[in-house]
């Protein structure tokens, strides 16, 4: 039996109506415009896609939004200059740096420096810090995304046994926390395995909402995954080019096997990408509102 596909990317645009008409509404009652910055260093050609996809989500919502490019030469010196030019500045709300950075520029000390009511990607200590304690101001834009499709999908959490594979600052921990949470969307007993993990598919096989975002191409197979399972697939790794230069990508769980034996399953592209993108853009609307004080 194939499962049912969790669908991204009609998710993303269900949420994205929703963000435009928010948007619209604080424009006319407040005459203020959520603004985001997206500052990208170095000329990586992924890094661009993912960028370009940002500040078209953000301008077809009616977001003022500004596209920094810098050379892979700059200083983190002026990186960081940069970055304290639009903490000031109050047309900007949103601040994304995109990763990865070049190698002489420490990432720790950027993310730092990025003022915490304009982290719409949830990176800095602060809202790490107030995620871990349930106060979050901002959710972390993948994880908030893989949790939207949950709930969107009508996946139970509460009492579920939740595993997640990879343990990264940006998705492994900080899902795991929120999954673990009290409150709608949460309550789920969670377990997180990695590169250490001595057993991985003891794991795996017990899981009723396995969440894989491992880095590795197809890393969870089929027999991995108990039957019936909700299988969130967090893998965007490029596996070749198309005759016409389109990316062809795969995740981190070999859909094919997958889809016999889940009940449901993000598909890669078109799962959890497109949300990461649009829970960007809800941060960022949350954050117009929390510096004008607008509290509907
Ligand atoms: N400061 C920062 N914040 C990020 O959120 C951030 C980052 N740096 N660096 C890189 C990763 C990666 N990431 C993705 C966003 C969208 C898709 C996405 O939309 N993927 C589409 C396919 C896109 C394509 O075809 O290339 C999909 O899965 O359907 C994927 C990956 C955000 N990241």
């Amino acid at each position: 039996m194939a499962a049912q596909l969790i669908k991204g990317t009609e998710v993303s645009k269900a949420i994205r109506e929703e963000l435009k008409q928010e948007v619209q509404h604080i424009k006319e009652k407040y005459g203020v415009t959520p603004g985001l910055v997206t500052i990208l260093v170095g000329e990586d050609p992924a890094s661009q896609s993912y960028v370009r996809a940002k500040q078209k989500a953000a301008h077809d919502l009616g977001f003022y939004s500004v596209q920094d490019d810098r050379p892979a030469d700059i200083s983190e010196d002026e990186l960081l200059k940069l970055i304290d030019q639009y903490n000031k500045d109050p047309k900007i709300d949103g601040i994304l740096v995109q990763l990865p950075l070049p190698k002489h520029i420490n990432e720790t000390k950027v993310l730092y420096a990025i003022d915490p009511s304009k982290d719409v990607d949830a990176f800095h200590p602060f809202n790490v810090g107030k995620l871990m304690i349930g106060e979050p101001d901002f959710l972390p834009c993948t994880p908030a995304g893989i949790q939207e499709l949950l709930v969107r999908s009508g996946v139970e959490t509460s009492g579920a046994e939740v595993v997640v594979v990879g343990r990264s600052n940006i998705v492994g921990k900080p899902i795991a926390v929120m999954l673990m949470q009290k409150g709608p969307g949460a309550n789920a007993t969670v377990t997180v395995c990695h590169t250490r993990t001595r057993d991985v598919t003891f794991h795996t096989k017990r899981a009723d909402i396995l969440i894989v975002a491992a880095g590795v191409t197809e890393y969870v197979k089929g027999d991995w995954i108990k039957p019936g399972a909700v299988v969130i697939d967090v893998g965007v790794n490029e596996v070749g080019r198309t005759a016409d230069g389109k990316r062809i990508l795969k995740g981190d769980v070999a859909f094919d096997e997958a889809k016999e034996v889940a009940s449901m399953i993000t598909p890669v592209p078109g799962g959890v990408g497109p949300m990461t993108i649009t829970m960007l853009m809800k941060n960022t609307v949350r954050a117009c509102k929390i510096h004008h004080n607008i509290k509907e």
